[in-house]
């Protein structure tokens, strides 16, 4: 069986972080493990509070993981702090797993800052030249290269090159926040690539990034190719999305057994 290891944190209400990464290896058939970084007192309407875990044990973590399985891929999601993203960005030098999905979370749609101000330079210089993808919202595109708000396929091209040039191999800027159609745009220093899906009307939208960063881990693990697991990552995406669940007063999550259970 094929392995996925998660990076992120815990999301106490079970529709992101840690607990939507391993619900969507599981619906892909892979196996999944995970290394906390943070516990965040979360629902689908707001996060209450963030407690990180220290560096020594997040290393540890990784340590105990690496040095027993074989991880086919990694995904890694909120790591909030300059210390944790260091302990991270070492140990996967050491390890060198074969593929790494970094979604670059650093505000929950809820509005609370899951990523320290002062970690994003942190993040950009060790963690973005490991990455095989990066997987930026339209807000943490902007924060990335710092040139002005994104409201066009055109300005999504524009940043994707500009986030390119920070070093990882490849990037998808994801156009959930634009209007219109749900339009992601790729770009690997060769050629762009968009993948669209009809925009789904629903409010149960919280842990979108989550499930397709770790829907695109899943199917790099099983030995797709980088542009066909991004194509399988959207449409299983987009059940998640049409079949979300009204659990909660807020946003709901996204559904990852939308092809067993139907809401
Ligand atoms: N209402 C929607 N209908 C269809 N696809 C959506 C919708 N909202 C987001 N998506 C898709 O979900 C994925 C996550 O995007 P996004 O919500 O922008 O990420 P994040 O959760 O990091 O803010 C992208 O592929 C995006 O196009
Ligand atoms: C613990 C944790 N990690 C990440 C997020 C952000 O999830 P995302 O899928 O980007 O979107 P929202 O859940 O904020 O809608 C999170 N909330 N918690």
């Amino acid at each position: 069986m094929k392995t996925a290891l998660t990076i992120a944190g815990s999301d106490s209400s079970g529709g992101a972080g840690i607990q939507a990464d391993l619900k969507t290896f599981s619906a892909h058939g892979v196996y999944g493990m995970s290394v906390i970084v943070s516990i965040t007192a979360q629902n689908t309407q707001k996060v209450e509070e963030v407690e990180d875990l220290s560096p020594r044990i997040i290393g540890a973590q990784l340590d105990a993981v690496f040095s027993d399985i074989t991880v086919d891929a990694v995904k890694i999601g909120m790591v909030s702090n300059p210390e944790a993203i260091r302990v991270i960005a070492e140990k996967l030098i050491q390890y060198k797993p074969k593929f790494i999905v970094l979604d670059p979370v650093m505000v929950s749609k809820s509005g609370y800052d899951l990523l320290q101000p002062e970690a994003k330079n942190v993040l950009i210089e060790k963690l973005l030249p490991l990455a095989t993808i990066v997987t930026p919202n339209l807000f943490e595109a902007e924060r990335l290269i710092n040139n002005g708000e994104i409201t066009t396929i055109e300005g999504m091209k524009e940043a994707a090159k500009q986030i390119y040039a920070l070093g990882p191999q490849a990037v998808l800027v994801k156009g959930g926040h634009l209007e219109g159609d749900a339009v992601d745009v790729f770009y690997d220093g060769k050629q762009f690539e968009t993948f669209e899906e009809e925009r789904i009307e629903t409010k149960n939208t919280h842990g979108t990034g989550c499930t397709l960063s770790s829907a695109i881990a899943s199917h790099l693990a099983k030995g797709e190719a980088l542009e066909e697991a991004i194509e399988g990552a959207k449409t299983y995406i987009q059940g998640a999305i049409r079949h979300s669940l009204s659990i909660g007063h807020g946003s709901g999550p996204t559904n990852h057994f939308f092809q067993w259970f139907k809401n």
